[in-house]
């Protein structure tokens, strides 16, 4: 695995490749089709060849097993299968309403779908970017004289480790959450960070709560031995809450974050206020061979099955996996463009728009229809 994060690569030969298509609950199905849609045309353009297969995962896997009569999971052993035998894995988001989790269909949904798939597939490096389009920046809720002065980071947060994947116990009137890590599950977040400064600032922030927590000291000692072989590159240090209101207060103090996993989650969803909804933030979740790719949010229940989500995210997404997977640099950089180019033009989904121009909003398919109209090709 290599940092590579904005790096050019050069324009590769044709390539066939088999993407294994989880797009789970709520609106990701809906997201997904319009990713898929850009992604199938951006390789026609360039001559690739991309075999899309669609496989159940969370809530979805879990119906459709109980409606076959076949004992339900979040996570079938054929959705596994797939992905293994996948050149990468584009996954929407699985959940349902937060207010159903004791619901048998969705108790510990994204804990055995999500989870299982991150920790199946040692996807130990998560890359989160937040930028404000310039166009756009009406959109950040922030002062222009905050936004004005560049805002552009990368959130690397560790993901197989941590609080998530510690032990979880109840115990009566107790209950237990273990966070754990060890310095080889925080070296390599951190090796990928430094390597992602030097492409972009080269500057890494390490998001903690060493005031408190023992795993942040770790998390500390490592940052600093791996800083040894990086001196081109500025090392700075700040605690989780602080980190929550700079992300917002000044937010063009960050370059990359390097953080553990829960802290990436919680400042990851605050700093999608900076380019104006979760809905435009992609990410990319790096293992030892395979990767998978997945919008920073979730499954929206409140808004799914309405054909208005933001698909931007699952289409930035599926950009991230033909740079990182498949090295396909001028292929990603197109899809970029051309979801650019569509938001630039205007046409955007409710969440980008006041709640007074909310009847002028795209829907989803039209905004990946629009997107696949806006590609250019070599
Ligand atoms: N990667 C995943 O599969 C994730 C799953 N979840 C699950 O999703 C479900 C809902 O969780 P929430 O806390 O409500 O978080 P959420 O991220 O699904 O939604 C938060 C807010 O952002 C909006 N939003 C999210 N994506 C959007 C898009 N593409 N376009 C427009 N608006 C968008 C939603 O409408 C909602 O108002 C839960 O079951 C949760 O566990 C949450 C986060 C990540
Ligand atoms: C199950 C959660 C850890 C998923 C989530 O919120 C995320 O990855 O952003
Ligand atoms: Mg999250």
């Amino acid at each position: 695995m290599s940092a590579g994060y904005g790096a050019p690569t050069p324009g590769a030969s044709a390539v066939s490749k088999n993407i294994a298509v989880l797009a789970g609950d709520g609106i990701g199905p809906e997201v997904m089709a319009a990713a898929v849609k850009v992604v199938r045309k951006v390789g026609e353009l360039y001559g690739h060849r991309f075999n899309f297969e669609d496989y159940k995962v969370g809530g979805a896997a879990w119906a459709a097993a109980e409606a076959a009569g076949d004992t339900p999971t979040h996570l079938p052993a054929s959705t596994l299968e797939g992905c293994e035998k996948s050149d990468a894995i584009l996954f929407g988001s699985v959940g349902g309403p937060v207010d159903q989790q004791h619901e048998p269909r969705w108790k510990d949904c994204e804990k055995n779908a999500l989870l299982g798939l991150r920790k199946r597939f040692k996807l130990a490096v998560n890359l989160r970017p937040s930028k404000v389009y310039p166009f756009l920046s009406h959109l950040c809720p922030l002062k222009p004289s905050i936004i004005g002065t560049g805002v552009d980071m990368v959130i690397i947060r560790e993901l197989v480790g941590g609080i998530y994947f510690g032990e979880h116990k109840r115990d009566g009137d107790k209950a237990f959450d273990v966070m754990e890590y060890t310095v080889e599950g925080i070296r390599k977040p951190m090796v990928f960070a430094f390597e992602a400064a030097r492409l972009r600032r080269k500057k890494v922030t390490v998001v903690d709560k060493a005031n408190v927590l023992e795993c942040s000291r770790l998390w500390r000692e490592v940052a600093r031995e791996v800083h040894k072989g990086y001196p081109d590159v500025e090392l700075d240090f700040m605690y989780i809450d602080n980190a929550c209101m700079q992300v917002i207060q000044k937010p063009s103090f960050f370059d990359v974050v390097a953080t553990g996993n829960m802290f990436g989650d919680i400042l990851s969803d605050a700093a999608s206020v900076l380019p104006g909804s979760l809905g435009l933030m992609p990410s990319a979740s790096l293992g030892d061979g395979l990767h998978m790719y997945e919008p920073s949010g979730g499954s929206a229940p409140d808004i799914a099955g309405k054909g208005v989500a933001n698909p931007i995210a699952q289409i930035l997404s599926g950009a991230m996996m033909l740079r990182y997977s498949f090295q396909l640099e001028k292929e990603a950089a197109a899809v970029e463009a051309a979801c650019e180019e569509v938001l630039k033009s205007g046409r955007l989904t409710g969440d980008l728009l006041e709640e007074s121009q909310r009847s002028n909003a795209v829907s989803t398919s039209a905004i990946g229809d629009a997107v696949v109209v806006a590609l250019k090709g070599p």
